[in-house]
């Protein structure tokens, strides 16, 4: 057979009077007998193809009635008709159908099935880019249990069987969607808890994948219609919180985000939401649900002011386009990159934080710790920008392989001291850990003891080291001149901060955080690679 029939998007966008023929390819998605008023039996029958879905009633006196009534749902149909309106709605004259040979399936499968429109091989990898985020090791587990206990049918199967997502990979679609929503809006509700947070982004609809048949046509299985999938995706999540000894309050919590995600005990939740993990799971998937029905009300909407109704909504959607000449422009909020901080202190991850929100530049910026931390590594290199990318390349290796990594080596170079500390200033005094800044100092006031003002002069120097996820390595290096005073003053900044005294008469321990990192090393460098990273 080949491709002379009309996609079902075509056909509803046929004008209306114009009673055109068509020819489509069609699956039956399902099928109901009903009662006309005059007594006689007709059929109501769902049909869809990778562009739409349009509902057909079929009459008794018409050939296509004898066809239907051996169909059953999953089928795929020749359906020959005329295009007609009623109430303005939609509503062709069936004359014919066929049902398509085995072959003839085959050879069509991609113009009949309507697939998510986003790469589901994309989709897959970044959804377990956003599990390797999960913080607490033992969700993180559960999680990746879960899923590999359900195995490959949650990668393939739709998220519903009319409302929303209702498309191969609608499942995975939908939940990433709410995982990515879990974490961009994360940062705005620090009370939620994050690994349940996005656990439960990633897992809530879990059931859907024994709720429904995974042919052609979804259905919903026994299992699915006895028990639904709120109940079936809380026995999958306990047994994984199980196996994966995830502590009794966390397990309990996870539980009751799958139980309560419906919202609403009428719309089939087994419980109220009662966790702020819980009405932000919900919250979310209430939205992304809705998103969901707008998209395909929108996709299958003819060529009418509004669509049909749409059921999720209880309304038609208006289909012109806002009139608005900048309607295709994107809004500049998120460049989407993904950097995380190969350091262990975390007064610089502190400091490089602010800087990017403070000059608006929303990257997704991590510490090592959200990646399993930062590895051992022998800054042993005789440069900043050496030991910079002995770190950088450490973290690389555990990070995701489409984030940036990030390093920073600095240091205190004083002039009377031929450049010392320099890159040994984090060990200057072999101190390590909580009495490291403090020895520090006092080994370089001792140092600076008989050196007179006017001799002391000294700088901070950053050099930060970039691996971008193409492997493109840059440097960029920031510095700070001032002195170093007689003895400490100031609470803020680490390190040296207290004795490094500014040209302005204060030193950086003075000086607010948002001053320090205006003026610093650390943000002089930063404002280079910033520039750099806008031109990827
Ligand atoms: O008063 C300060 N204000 C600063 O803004 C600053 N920046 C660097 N430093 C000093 O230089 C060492 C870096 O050594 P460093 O780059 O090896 O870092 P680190 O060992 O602390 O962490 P990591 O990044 O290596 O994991 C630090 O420990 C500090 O003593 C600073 N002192
Ligand atoms: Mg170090």
């Amino acid at each position: 057979m080949n491709s002379d029939f009309q996609k079902i998007s075509e056909i509803k966008s046929l004008p209306e009077g114009s009673r055109a023929q068509f020819c489509a390819c069609a699956i039956l998605k399902s099928l109901q007998k009903r009662l006309a008023k005059n007594g006689s039996e007709f059929l109501v029958a769902d049909f869809a193809d990778n562009s739409g879905s349009m509902t057909l009633m079929v009459f008794a006196d018409s050939l296509a009635y004898i066809s239907l009534t051996r169909a059953s749902a999953g089928d795929a149909f020749k359906i020959f008709g005329v295009a007609d309106f009623y109430n303005g709605r939609f509503s062709p004259k069936i004359d014919s159908m066929e049902k398509l040979s085995e072959e003839e399936l085959q050879s069509l499968l991609g113009e009949l099935v309507e697939v998510a429109p986003e790469n589901a091989d994309a989709m897959r990898a970044e959804l377990f880019s956003i599990i390797e985020k999960i913080p607490n090791p033992d969700v993180r587990e559960t999680v990746k249990y879960a899923l590999n206990d359900v195995g490959e049918v949650f990668f393939r199967s739709t998220a519903a069987i009319k409302m929303h997502h209702a498309y191969v990979c609608g499942l995975l679609e939908h939940s990433l969607h709410l995982a990515r929503l879990a974490v961009k809006l994360l940062p705005m509700y620090p009370f939620v808890n994050p690994s349940l947070a996005i656990a439960g982004a990633v897992l809530h609809d879990i059931g859907k994948t024994i709720e429904y048949s995974q042919g052609l046509a979804t259905e919903k299985t026994k299992i699915g219609i006895l028990q639904g999938h709120v109940v079936l995706g809380f026995r999958i999540v306990r047994k994984a919180a199980l196996k994966c000894k995830l502590n009794e309050d966390l397990t309990g919590r996870l539980e009751h985000i799958i139980l309560s995600h419906q919202g609403e005990l009428q719309w089939g939740a087994a419980a109220v939401a009662a966790t702020p993990e819980a009405v932000f799971v919900s919250m979310l998937d209430y939205l992304d649900a809705r998103m969901g029905a707008v998209y395909s009300a929108l996709k299958t909407g003819g060529d009418g002011e509004f669509t049909d109704l749409v059921p999720a909504l209880q309304t038609r959607i208006l289909q012109s386009k806002p009139d608005d000449e900048f309607a295709g422009a994107k809004v500049e909020v998120s460049s989407g990159k993904k950097i995380f901080i190969a350091t262990s202190n975390a007064h610089k991850v502190k400091e490089i934080k602010a800087m990017f929100e403070e000059w608006g530049v929303d990257c997704d910026v991590g510490g090592a710790d959200e990646i399993g931390g930062m590895p051992e590594c022998d800054e042993n290199a005789d440069t900043f920008e050496g030991n910079a990318f002995i770190k950088a390349d450490a973290l690389k290796k555990i990070a995701p392989a489409d984030a940036y990594v990030l390093a920073d080596d600095s240091g205190i170079v004083v002039d009377a001291l031929g450049g010392n500390p320099g890159i040994h200033s984090a060990r200057y005094a072999g101190v390590k850990g909580e009495g490291a800044d403090k020895a520090n100092n006092e080994k370089l006031l001792k140092a600076l003891e008989n050196i007179p003002d006017g001799e002391r002069s000294a700088r901070f120097v950053c050099v930060l080291a970039l691996v971008c996820p193409n492997g493109e390595r840059k440097s960029f290096e920031g510095r700070v001149e001032g002195f170093i005073n007689h003895g400490a003053k100031g609470k803020n900044g680490f390190g040296y901060d207290p004795l490094f005294e500014l040209p302005e008469g204060m030193t950086t321990a003075e000086l607010p955080e948002a001053c320090k990192n205006e003026i610093s090393h650390r943000a002089r460098a930063l404002k280079e690679l910033i520039k750099f990273l806008k031109t990827q």
